[in-house]
């Protein structure tokens, strides 16, 4: 195989050189390769696979980009809180601009969102001839997934393939720069334990098999014309490698946000109003669980009255601390819904740890997206806290690191 001209970084990072791809860094697929000069594609490719066509190697740069990971399923919200968190740094997210316009990357002035759906390696017609589901790592390049984090990481720019989801074919790369924080949203950012390691902070959205159907229905049904039969077939043949490879990565999050029914309805099987838990690692550095009340204790709080407005079935607080997976854990759970967003302050006054620059900024960023999908419940609530921890835990990594010396080289 002979490798031409490939795109070069090398104007955007002087310290980087490159070299040809081993076999194991091409991985599963290696007849199908890209090549660029400065951009401009000169060699035709497959629209079956891509796997990166070189391997870049840069000496250390000034700064180092934080690495969050977001695991869950398809349609179970993590472009909401994708929203809700780039909104706590200010400023839109976007997708790369004059890029492909099927991009799934979506870039703000301190956040870089990429899709781990790019990373598969198998096309739509690839894992259906295969007979392997997206979910299977068979269908997922993890190498190449981990060298171009790595590289992210460690301030290099990278040529990241594209899954394009309305032709479901893999798309030419896309130039991704270095972020102050880069998130890998998506299937698998905690599978691979050579990606696990780069992540500073992980979350795992762990919604329960009623409300993912509950939800699917409402996105698929009403918004996409999907017939109930088809969605409840796409949920089953899914379920076994979501078991096999997605929920067991819920052991490794710092935080998990579990979506569950309400226990306020008795035997309520319409997904409206729900149960959210967030339960927080214990001794994970720079993140501090939140509290209510007293640190450490147990406690129930039904905080309808005076100052919070509840219709039926109301609403109650738990927090307590917990084991998950063997770890210590705090857990803050929520069942039922706000009626009036404005007292959520209520609520918010009685929490603490939360990260806060400014007394009600959970209020207001609840306010400011109150069109947001579960902006009246637990999720957006725990969402809107898990961006404003990731802040902090960004700006603690950020101050320590200003206080370190910048090692010579990285590998
Ligand atoms: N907190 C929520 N409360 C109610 N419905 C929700 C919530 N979050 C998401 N949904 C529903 O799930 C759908 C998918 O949400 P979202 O696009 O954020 O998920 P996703 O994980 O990014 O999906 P995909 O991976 O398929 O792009 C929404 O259109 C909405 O119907
Ligand atoms: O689990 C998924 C993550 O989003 C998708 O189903 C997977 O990426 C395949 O996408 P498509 O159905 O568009 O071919």
């Amino acid at each position: 195989m002979a490798v031409s001209t490939v795109y070069t970084t090398q104007s955007l990072n002087p310290n980087c050189s490159f070299s040809t791809p081993s076999k194991t860094h091409l991985g599963f697929h290696q007849k199908q390769v890209v090549f660029y000069t400065t951009g401009k594609k000169t060699n035709k490719r497959s629209s079956s696979n891509f796997s990166s066509p070189y391997v870049i190697k840069c000496a250390a740069g000034d700064s180092q980009t934080i690495v969050i990971g977001l695991a869950a399923d398809s349609g179970c919200g993590k472009s909401t809180f994708m929203r809700r968190l780039t909104s706590v740094f200010g400023g839109a997210a976007e997708p790369p601009k004059g890029g492909n316009p099927d991009s799934n990357t979506l870039i703000s002035d301190t956040t870089t969102v990429i899709c781990l759906d790019d990373y598969h390696s198998l096309d739509r017609t690839g894992r259906k001839e295969k007979g392997v589901t997206a979910l299977d790592p068979r269908a997922n390049n993890f190498d190449l997934m981990y060298e171009q984090v790595k590289a992210i990481k460690n301030g290099v720019p990278v040529q990241k393939p594209i899954y394009n989801h309305v032709t479901g074919l893999l798309d030419p790369p896309e130039l991704i720069k270095p972020p102050k924080i880069l998130v890998i949203e998506g299937l698998h950012p905690m599978y691979d334990s050579r990606v696990r390691d780069l992540l500073d902070f992980s979350i795992y959205l762990d919604i329960s098999n009623e409300v993912k159907f509950a939800w699917k229905i409402q996105r698929d049904m009403a918004e996409r014309g999907h017939s109930l039969e088809s969605i409840k077939a796409s949920i089953e043949a899914r379920k076994p490698d979501f078991d096999a490879y997605i929920d067991p990565q819920k052991q490794y999050a710092d935080a998990v946000i579990e979506v569950l029914p309400t226990q306020l309805i008795p035997d309520d099987n319409e997904g409206k109003v729900l149960r959210v838990k967030l339960i927080m690692k214990e001794g994970v550095q720079y993140f501090s669980p939140v509290y209510l009340f007293d640190e450490g204790s147990t406690i129930s709080w039904i905080p309808c009255g005076r100052k919070l407005t509840c219709s039926y079935p109301g609403i109650k607080f738990f927090y307590g601390p917990d084991t998950y997976f063997r770890n210590e854990v705090s857990v803050l759970e929520m069942d039922g819904q706000f009626d009036r967003l404005d007292e959520l302050i209520y609520v918010e006054s009685h929490l603490s740890n939360i990260s806060t620059k400014f007394y009600g900024e959970i209020t207001q960023q609840m306010l400011k997206h109150s069109d947001f999908p579960g902006s009246n419940n637990g999720t957006g609530l725990f969402q809107t806290i898990v961006g404003l921890k990731i802040r902090d835990l960004f700006e603690q990594l950020t101050a320590s690191k200003a206080k370190t010396p910048v090692a010579a080289t990285k590998s």
